[in-house]
């Protein structure tokens, strides 16, 4: 389906795989889950997670909007927040006005619209890795716009709806054609894994011009979701093998598989709480610095949840975790070939085929490896909700209590607030079986 992206950039070499994304990409396993996984870590620009590619590798007449970004970044923070609404939009209208007439300076539509026709038919003329740097910059764009400032206010959540600039909707319905998502707001993909880059620095930034802390906050909040993506592709690569094994009627493998898989889950649940912590998380600052911005709350749409991210929909589907997303909610955040990953892992449905398919001896050993896999998730799911409590119930008086992924809540106050955050992700776990 992608090969067309495997021959712009990808040269097999003799030389052996230097990378898990490599791995996966040299690993010529004939079955259609490795495929699936292929075509995952070529729609990351050929790594996993992705690696978007910046500025200087666009197509010349998109790179403006970098311009207009970086005009606009230093102005989008605030460091002290206000409570007066007729303050605040002020505010909200002079970052639009601002950004407005940035876009109408500098933006010529008819070349933006045919470098983007070029770009989806001449995959020359746009790498994978720009197609995803340019979808974090519009990104980044129309969640600056959609906030007018951040930390976000109660004035902005108050909208229902918004008109965004035809400028960034333009390019915004060709990357929605393009990653197949539907959401008009950014996802995980575009925000964040898109955001770091090669040299572990982030691209753009909500915190020009604010404190060491709110930037280190901002850095390792990415970091965590984007580290977690690297130290799992392994176990991505073990489920495909898997898979192929049980399908050849090797069973052994499958186990041994297995085994390994769980291995590299609890190194990377090991890592996940020791970065979790008030040193490189400042939980006083992350809530109005860091998650404010990545909600949208529109029209019913929300922004990015951690639920968004590909580690725990693999292990959900893989592990036949219901129920699943329909395949509407799940379009409007995961691009198409993230989705046709977990498709794929869903329909296999591995519980079930063990429990029908092997004999007794071989089926308790598999059974034990995916029993195994489920406890880890269930104690992820129990640790994540403890360790949540603290950033999500830190007063902020300038907005509505919300989370970017399940929208405006405007509980009375943070202990009501923290009370439904834990029915919300005390259900997950209680599926978590
Ligand atoms: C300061 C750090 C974090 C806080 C305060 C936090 C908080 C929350 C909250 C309140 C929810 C439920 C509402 C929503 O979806 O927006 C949630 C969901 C979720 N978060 Fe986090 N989170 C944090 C970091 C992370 C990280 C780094 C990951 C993954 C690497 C993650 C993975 C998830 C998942 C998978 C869900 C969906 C619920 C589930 O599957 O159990 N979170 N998080």
């Amino acid at each position: 389906m992608l090969t067309w992206l495997l021959s712009s950039w990808y040269q097999p070499s003799s030389q052996p795989p230097s990378s898990p994304s490599e791995e996966i990409l040299c690993d010529t396993t004939q079955h259609p889950i490795l495929s699936s996984l292929r075509e995952l870590v070529e729609s990351g620009g050929g790594e996993w997670p992705p690696r978007a590619t910046y500025r200087d590798t666009w197509p010349i007449e998109l790179r403006v909007y970098d311009s207009v970004w970086r005009e606009m970044e230093p102005l989008f923070p605030a460091r002290e927040s206000s409570t007066d609404n007729a303050h605040n939009r002020q505010l909200i209208n002079a970052f639009r006005n601002h950004m407005q007439a940035l876009l109408d300076e500098r933006i010529n539509m008819r070349n933006v619209q045919s470098a983007l026709d070029r770009a989806a038919s001449d995959p020359q003329s746009c790498s994978q890795g720009a197609w995803l740097g340019i979808w974090l910059c519009i990104s980044m764009l129309r969640h600056a716009y959609r906030w007018g400032v951040s930390p976000i206010v109660s004035e902005a959540q108050n909208e229902e709806t918004l008109d965004l600039p035809e400028q960034l909707n333009v390019p915004w319905r060709c990357l929605q054609k393009h990653f197949g998502t539907t959401s008009p707001g950014g996802c995980m993909t575009s925000l964040m894994y898109a955001n770091l880059r090669a040299d572990d620095r982030l691209e753009y930034s909500v915190n020009i011009g604010m404190p060491e802390t709110h930037q280190s906050t901002e850095y390792w909040n990415t970091k965590l979701i984007c580290s977690m993506e690297e130290r799992t592709l392994t176990m991505y690569h073990l489920f495909a093998r898997t898979i192929a094994f049980l399908d050849s009627g090797d069973l052994t493998s499958a186990t041994a598989t297995l085994k390994s898989a769980n291995e590299v889950l609890k190194t990377a649940f090991k890592h996940f709480f020791a970065t979790l912590v008030d040193s490189n998380l400042v939980q006083s600052v992350w809530l109005a610095y860091v998650q404010g911005y990545q909600g949208w709350t529109l029209e019913g749409i929300d922004g990015i949840s951690g639920g968004q991210s590909l580690l725990f929909r693999t292990l959900d589907a893989f592990l036949g975790i219901r129920p699943f997303p329909t395949s509407e909610k799940e379009s409007l955040h995961l691009p198409t070939q993230q989705r046709a990953w977990l498709n794929f892992l869903r329909d296999y449905d591995i519980r079930a085929k063990v429990k029908e398919n092997t004999s007794d001896e071989a089926q308790e050993a598999l059974t034990t490896e995916l029993e195994g896999l489920v406890k880890q998730l269930r104690l992820w799911r129990m640790g994540h909700m403890r360790r949540m409590q603290p950033y999500e119930s830190v007063r902020r008086p300038e907005r509505k209590t919300m989370t970017a992924g399940i929208s405006v809540v405007d509980a009375e106050n943070e202990n009501l607030m923290i009370e439904h955050l834990k029915k919300e992700l005390g259900r997950r776990l209680a599926e978590t079986i």
